[in-house]
């Protein structure tokens, strides 16, 4: 089934929305008799040419309602264009939002065969299949209920399940596969690995980035509706990842302005947090194995007797990849009283490729924690691109 030419072709495709707005009350009133609703004209997405060939696997990533979902239901045919053009070739089988493509008041049996013939089975296909897919499923005690009953977990399974028997030469499957329990989330990663190698053809929609880049042989980053980088999914990460660091200094931003002076003044503060490398000079991108140098500078008003301090690096999720504190390194700080600096060097940081955040926080021994500064640097880490998750290791292969 693996061809090089374009089994999904979109060439200029826009799609334009209408907005409804309630109008306020004033407004209802001005316009009195007249219709109570705004209409805005909304751009979902703007001029995409995008080539998919046979047998590759594309990964659609971007921020929220940038407009992936919107890309794979115009490849899917389930939404026009407002203009330019959308083709496919082959059966194409589509795991789209929740629910769609099944009849709340029709059973789980009933929708296979509805959904089976819509992908363009005949009956007869489709009960040679049946037991299979609802094996698959695991939801076989449920399949005389009618669908509205499900839980999301079940309506994703038993739609997963249709989706892979029916022999599609194309697999479009959006972000529903996340409601699936990791079991299941596990068998639907080996059949799409499965289907990949039998030569079909997988667009995946996913805010999982690491999934990316373990199994999309491309990636396309979609943002505001555009495409902005078509290419390596190592690539298309790393602009992703750099443009939601911005997001985040953006948002850390804002949240400190709503906050304002507000905050009441803490006794003991961390006031400042800086990443240098051995030679001393500032970095904000560095290598597996670089070293680091991570500078707290607090501010204790009145005196803490027994102060612990600690570092950390976190992921994008705010999940501690690596921490520690001077407790736990069996070194006992010295009674803190004004401005001071502390320097924790760490020698090999072998963090794998992606975008981290290093925070600090100061307690008392024992006690509640003073003062916490997360976010409080930005860390971007560059690898070879030969492994997935937080760690970068050099596996070697010995035998094959
Ligand atoms: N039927 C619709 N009517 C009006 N606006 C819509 C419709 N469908 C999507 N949109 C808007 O189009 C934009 C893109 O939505 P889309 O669902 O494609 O984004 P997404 O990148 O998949 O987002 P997410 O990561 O949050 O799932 C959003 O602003 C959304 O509100």
């Amino acid at each position: 089934m693996t061809d090089s030419v374009s089994v999904i072709r979109v060439r200029d495709a826009s799609k334009r929305f209408v907005i409804r707005k309630e109008k306020s009350l004033k407004e209802r009133l001005v316009n009195f008799g007249r219709s109570n609703q705004h209409k805005d004209d909304f751009w979902a997405l703007r001029d995409i040419d995008l080539d998919i060939h046979g047998g590759t696997t594309v990964g659609l990533i971007g921020p929220n309602g940038s407009g992936k979902s919107t890309l794979l239901k115009l490849i899917g045919g389930i939404l026009q264009p407002t203009s330019g053009t959308v083709e496919h070739r082959g059966r194409l089988a589509a795991l789209l939002e929740l629910g769609a493509g099944f009849h709340p008041d029709l059973t789980g049996r009933e929708n296979v065969f509805l959904n089976a013939a819509i992908l363009g089975l005949s009956r007869k296909q489709t009960a040679q299949f049946f037991d299979a897919i609802v094996a698959f499923s695991g939801i076989e005690p449920f399949i005389d209920t009618q669908v509205k009953f499900y839980s999301s977990g079940m309506y994703v399974r038993l739609a997963f399940a249709v989706s892979v028997h029916v022999d599609p030469d194309v697999l479009l499957v959006d972000e529903v596969l996340a409601v699936g329990d990791e079991p299941f989330q596990r068998k639907c990663m080996d059949r799409i690995r499965r289907f990949q190698a039998e030569g079909r053809t997988i667009v995946l929609v996913t805010h999982a980035l690491d999934t990316v880049a373990d199994i999309c042989d491309r990636a396309v980053v979609l943002e505001n509706g555009r495409i902005q980088v078509d290419g390596p999914p190592v690539d298309a990460l790393r602009h992703l990842r750099a443009d939601f660091e911005v997001m985040r200094q953006e948002d850390m931003e804002k949240q400190r302005e709503a906050v304002g002076d507000s905050e009441p003044p803490s006794a003991a503060r961390i006031v400042g947090v800086t990443v240098s490398g051995d030679d001393g000079r500032r970095i904000s991108v560095i290598e597996p194995g670089d070293p680091l140098v991570i500078d707290v500078d607090v501010d204790v008003d009145g005196r803490v007797e027994d102060p612990v301090l600690g570092i950390g690096i976190d992921s994008p999720l705010g999940q501690v990849v690596y921490g520690t504190n001077t407790k736990l390194m069996g070194r006992r700080l010295p009674p803190l009283s004004g401005p001071s600096r502390h320097t924790f060097r760490l020698p090999q940081v072998w963090l794998g490729e992606g975008q981290y955040t290093v925070h600090a926080a100061f307690a008392r021994d024992g006690g509640v924690e003073l003062h916490r500064l997360p976010g409080a640097a930005s860390l971007t880490v560059h690898a070879s691109g030969r492994g997935v998750g937080f760690l970068n290791i050099d596996t070697e292969l010995l035998s094959s």
